[in-house]
């Protein structure tokens, strides 16, 4: 995964790279001509007591010097930028991914998940580039070309360096498959933690109001100490890391002068060869050192780079229209047969649904909760794409309309209005950055909103929370109905966005948004009877079904659910306390519903 990830990705980058590599090379040749020019000023200048091979030889290590630090802080410069430019490759494709997903998709993954992975993975992926580059690709050119060099310097002494690289190599082997598995646990759990701390601040007020501080810091604490755990089991096993590969070079070290003293002493060596072997003993000590720091990232980088893959990889699950049509007349709202049945559910939660809206009709749906009138709204904007049957907008199924051209044409207002960090004119702007001020305060009368930003201290320029949560329900209703007008879509779809409105904004309203919508198909979803009555006509939802079909008076008359819902939704007139036995409950009648019905505005 990290290596397909980093194949893919740094290929934008490959002349870069290659430059980086030319640049470590150069650099590793010079540290690698350091040991040896040194053994030659040794044993062919001081040892002969030669003034001028020693000044020679002096110069050119020093050029030499000089080429190698240029090379190595040009390198490290190029690594850094490579490695932030992959980051913000990574991050916006992560990010571009999301945006086409689907809610399923973001539902599987979560959204707190989707966070740590476009966030925290991807600076995993991109520390272990940075160090990477300037450590792992030279590390192993600096350890192979030691072993090579120090073979020419003397052939029995060089095995000892052979052994201390397969010595090496075993111990990294080991400890390395010891803590993969412990960083995938510690990235899951780093979501966890994300997703308990998201919904306790989002709902510490619900939190506070039903006492509930205690259980969650509770259940916060637990997660918080497992992931103390595992970090404490990774960070131990790092700690055993550094003694034990420290321990081993040293034991090598150790020998190195030992045999290496034995063989001059018999002759069989120079004194400039054993300094020169030290300088490649010391050459791999700290290829080995750093190639340590490296390799400690690299299973929590491979773990971060499965994950990105895992998003990267996922595949939107609403597919992309198959034309891509771009409909430009007609666009009337037809569901033929639809069935909606959730991924992995037993039963469909839409069936056999069969409704037409034509432009300049406003029809409403009406159900009980969980009835399905989300769902349905849902169909049409592609958040799912009907089991069976088809939804057409203007004629042409909304699975051959192009996405971009589908959602300008929509304009959907959701149950629970979603505003955004900023002010009152950013978040109107978001339906036309080019409406002007004068287009604002015209969408906010509509909306009978205007008196209301009126008086704040900024008017269109007062500030607005994350999420709009410095604002009331009905306050973020409105501006989220006033961001959808100004974007003038021909279809409107209300998800139940009156219900936080009080009856006389609610009608006055209704009332401003009419010769707006005159033109437009309007589908508008609620719960309550008040608030659809006035429709051309009405839609009665029942567990995914149409139960009813037709006007207000007609359903009254004749849809039973209809008046159900109707009875339900008045409260019995007001009678003197029974003193003892059963209570009695009062049964409306469809007419007296009606009556109750026609004094509400
Ligand atoms: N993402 C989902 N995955 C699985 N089931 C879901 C999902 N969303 C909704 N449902 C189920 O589908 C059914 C219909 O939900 P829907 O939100 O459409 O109802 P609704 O009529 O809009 O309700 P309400 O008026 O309370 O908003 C419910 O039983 C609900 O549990």
């Amino acid at each position: 995964m990290l290596i397909t990830l980093l194949r893919v990705r740094l290929r934008p980058y490959a002349r870069t790279v290659a430059l980086l590599l030319l640049l470590q090379l150069v650099q590793i040749l010079a540290a690698l001509a350091l040991p040896t020019l040194g053994a030659a000023l040794i044993d062919d200048g001081v040892v002969k007591g030669e003034a001028d091979s020693v000044r020679r030889t002096g110069a050119v290590m020093l050029v030499v010097a000089l080429v190698q630090v240029c090379c190595s802080l040009a390198a490290a410069l190029l690594a850094s930028r490579t490695a932030m430019a992959l980051g913000r490759d990574v991050r916006s494709a992560v990010f571009r991914r999301v945006l086409d997903f689907a809610a399923h998709d973001v539902g599987r993954f979560g959204t707190p998940s989707l966070l740590t992975r476009t966030v925290n993975d991807v600076q995993q992926v991109q520390m272990l580039v940075v160090s990477a580059f300037g450590v792992v690709v030279p590390a192993p050119l600096m350890c192979v070309g030691s072993l090579v060099l120090a073979l020419r310097q003397d052939v029995p002494l060089s095995l000892c360096l052979v052994a201390l690289v397969v010595v090496l190599a075993a111990v990294f082997g080991v400890l390395l498959s010891r803590m993969s598995p412990w960083y995938a646990l510690m990235q899951a759990r780093l979501d966890g933690l994300g997703r308990v701390l998201r919904e306790q601040i989002t709902g510490v007020r619900v939190v506070r109001a039903f006492v509930q501080d205690t259980r969650e810091r509770e259940r916060f604490g637990e997660l918080n100490s497992e992931l103390n755990g595992i970090s404490l089991r990774v960070g131990r096993q790092i700690a055993t890391m550094f003694p034990v590969v420290l321990l081993v070079l040293n034991v090598f070290g150790v020998a190195v002068v030992w045999f290496g003293a034995g063989r001059i002493g018999s002759g069989a060596m120079q004194v400039g060869a054993l300094s020169a072997f030290l300088g490649y003993l010391s050459l791999i000590l700290m290829s080995v050192v750093m190639v340590t720091f490296v390799f400690l990232s690299v299973p929590r980088a491979r773990v971060s780079a499965g994950r990105i893959q895992e998003v990267l990889g996922t595949a939107p699950s609403i597919p992309p229209p198959v034309s891509g049509a771009r409909p430009d007349t007609g666009t009337g709202l037809e569901l033929s047969a639809a069935e909606f049945r959730y991924p992995g559910a037993q039963e469909p939660v839409l069936r056999d649904i069969d409704l037409t809206v034509r432009p300049g009709e406003q029809v409403a749906i009406l159900g009980s909760t969980g009835s399905g009138k989300t769902t349905l709204l849902n169909l049409v904007l592609r958040q799912f794409d009907v089991t069976a049957g088809a939804v057409r907008l203007g004629g042409t199924d909304v699975r051959e309309w192009d996405t971009e051209v589908l959602f300008r044409t929509v304009g959907f207002v959701p149950q629970r209005s979603q505003l955004f960090s900023g002010t009152i004119a950013s978040n109107l702007r978001f339906g036309n950055p080019a409406a002007t001020d004068e287009e604002l305060w015209r969408a906010l009368e509509t909306v009978q909103a205007r008196d209301f930003v009126e008086r704040l201290p900024d008017g269109l320029g007062a500030s607005v929370a994350q999420g709009g949560t410095n604002l009331s329900g009905g306050q973020r209703q409105r501006l989220a109905i006033a961001r959808t007008l100004l974007r003038r879509p021909r279809i409107y779809l209300f998800d139940d966005c009156f219900s936080a409105l009080d009856y006389a904004t609610d009608a006055a309203l209704r009332a401003a948004l009419a010769p707006e919508l005159a033109d437009a198909t309007v589908v508008t979803v609620a719960q309550r009877v008040a608030a659809v009555r006035h429709a051309d006509r009405i839609v009665v939802l029942d567990e995914g079904r149409i139960v009813g079909h037709g006007t207000h008076d007609a359903l009254l008359r004749d849809c039973p659910a209809y008046q159900e819902i109707a009875r339900s939704q008045l409260s019995p007139p007001t009678r003197p306390v029974q003193p003892a036995g059963p209570s009695p409950v009062h049964r409306f009648s469809a007419e007296e519903a009606a009556d109750a019905l026609a004094e509400q505005p």
